[in-house]
């Protein structure tokens, strides 16, 4: 039998353990991460199960809460790195924002359910610094992991792109702008599990709880330094298989770089870059509409309107992207016209009804000027809406509205954007 060592290193001079699956460094030290392990009861009242994701601040847990009754309640522990002393800045902001949009809760809005909910906070205390902790409903898998292993029909795109829209909209009318619009904080929500056991629950969301821990060593076997856990999992995103599109609910997340107003040197995602953050270094709301025209390309086609634009460094494709931008509009329109008879074929582009519905919300959401482009709310009477059949129109609609989606269209039309039939269950792993 052959004796493999799954064990990781941890490396003093990073500080931290590469994941080799996910080709990314963990940090674990002073004001890095915090170290938690599995079944470890945060606050003396959380009992993390697993790990959901990491980013640059925070590592995010899922935990069940052991003071709910009757029966169990799940939440996302997203745990910041350490600080000296509490109110690391990154962590209020994203605290403030939420919180913020608590107080407006009873102002309704139909994309207020596309916000993720902050619960609750506190501190935790480790050897890596003081982390401040958020309590969020629980998600799943998030859409630019979805778009790499699936190519979405044509509507299951315009209806998540339908709900970023309202997520925005709702942000937008309440004065707060995210920022870092994208679709890496873009998640599935989670069904309802109300009525499940814990270990149904736990079934359903980690399909090998234990496979998936691995322990961390030092390569010369001397004891770990402080503030290294001795285990890592990897992350384990909840994903259901034969998810309906009626079901399909997405949660906007990630409220670390939001602001009101306008706030110079905004940390969006570098796919979706604004001219105005680029090149004047400051972003407004009008940044997260161009924001949402990169997500509905990135939705659309599986990849980053910018790798269309420029291959290479982020500078060449800045530069692929500020050339689209010095054409006249008609010159866009054509070259996103070419970009998308390149990925689907020319006769896919032949339909002008759905060519011109996906063109305007391109054109218009990427306007080189700031003031040009649409609000959020002016993006939700655009056509391309109209164009799929409403699944939420009315409870006794509904059936018909899904099952009429579900029919194959005519092969000839834009709506073949792929090669599948355009169900939620295109989305299935198995
Ligand atoms: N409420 C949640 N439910 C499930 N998973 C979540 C939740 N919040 C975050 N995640 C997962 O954790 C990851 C990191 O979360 P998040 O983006 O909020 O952290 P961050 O450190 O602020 O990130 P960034 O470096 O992008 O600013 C996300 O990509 C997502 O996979």
């Amino acid at each position: 039998m052959i004796d493999v060592d799954l064990a990781i290193y941890y490396n003093p001079g990073i500080p931290g353990v590469l994941l080799i699956a996910e080709d990314r460094v963990i940090k674990f030290g002073k004001n890095y991460f915090c170290p938690i392990v599995l079944g470890q009861l945060v606050h003396n009242r959380y009992r993390v199960l697993s790990l959901l994701g990491w980013g640059g601040y925070a590592m995010v847990w899922l935990a069940v809460d052991q003071c709910s009754s009757p029966s169990p309640k799940y939440v996302a522990l997203k745990i910041f790195r350490g600080a000296e002393k509490s109110n690391d800045e990154y962590s209020s902001n994203e605290e403030r924002q939420l919180r913020k949009l608590i107080l407006e809760r009873d102002r309704g809005g139909i994309g207020r359910r596309n916000i993720i909910e902050l619960f609750d906070a506190f501190e935790v205390e480790s050897s890596n610094g003081v982390h401040r902790c958020l309590v969020l409903e629980p998600a799943g898998c998030s859409f630019a992991d979805l778009v790499t292993f699936e190519e979405f029909g044509f509507d299951d795109v315009v209806y998540i792109f339908r709900q970023c829209v309202e997520a925005v909209e709702y942000l937008h009318s309440r004065g707060i702008s995210h920022g870092d619009l994208d679709l890496a904080n873009l998640v599935l929500a989670l069904p309802d599990f109300s009525g499940l056991t814990e270990a149904d629950v736990i079934s359903k969301l980690l399909p090998d709880p234990k496979g998936c821990i691995i322990p961390i060593k030092m390569k010369d076997g001397t004891p770990l330094p402080p503030g290294v856990p001795e285990s890592i999992c990897s992350p384990c995103p909840f994903y259901e298989p034969k998810l309906d599109l009626d079901d399909l609910q997405v949660k906007l997340i990630d409220f670390g770089e939001a602001f009101t107003g306008t706030k110079p040197d905004v940390h969006t995602h570098s796919r979706n870059r604004p001219p105005e953050l680029i090149e004047q270094g400051v972003a407004s709301s009008s940044s997260d509409i161009w924001a949402l025209g990169c997500i509905f390309w990135h939705l659309l086609t599986g990849y980053p309107l910018m790798s269309y634009f420029e291959q290479g460094s982020s500078k060449e494709r800045y530069q692929g992207q500020r050339k689209f931008l010095s054409m006249t509009r008609q010159e866009r329109r054509g070259q996103l016209t070419s970009f998308l008879a390149r990925k689907f074929g020319q006769s896919a582009v032949d339909d002008e009804e759905y060519t011109g519905a996906i063109l305007d919300v391109l054109l218009n959401t990427l306007e080189p000027t700031p003031s040009d482009r649409p609000t959020a709310g002016d993006l939700l009477s655009y056509s391309i809406f109209s164009l799929i059949k409403d699944v939420e129109a009315s409870p006794d609609n509904n059936a018909q509205a899904v099952s009429d989606s579900r029919k194959p269209h005519d092969p000839g039309s834009p709506r073949h954007v792929t090669t599948k039939p355009k169900t939620r269950s295109n989305l299935a792993l198995d």
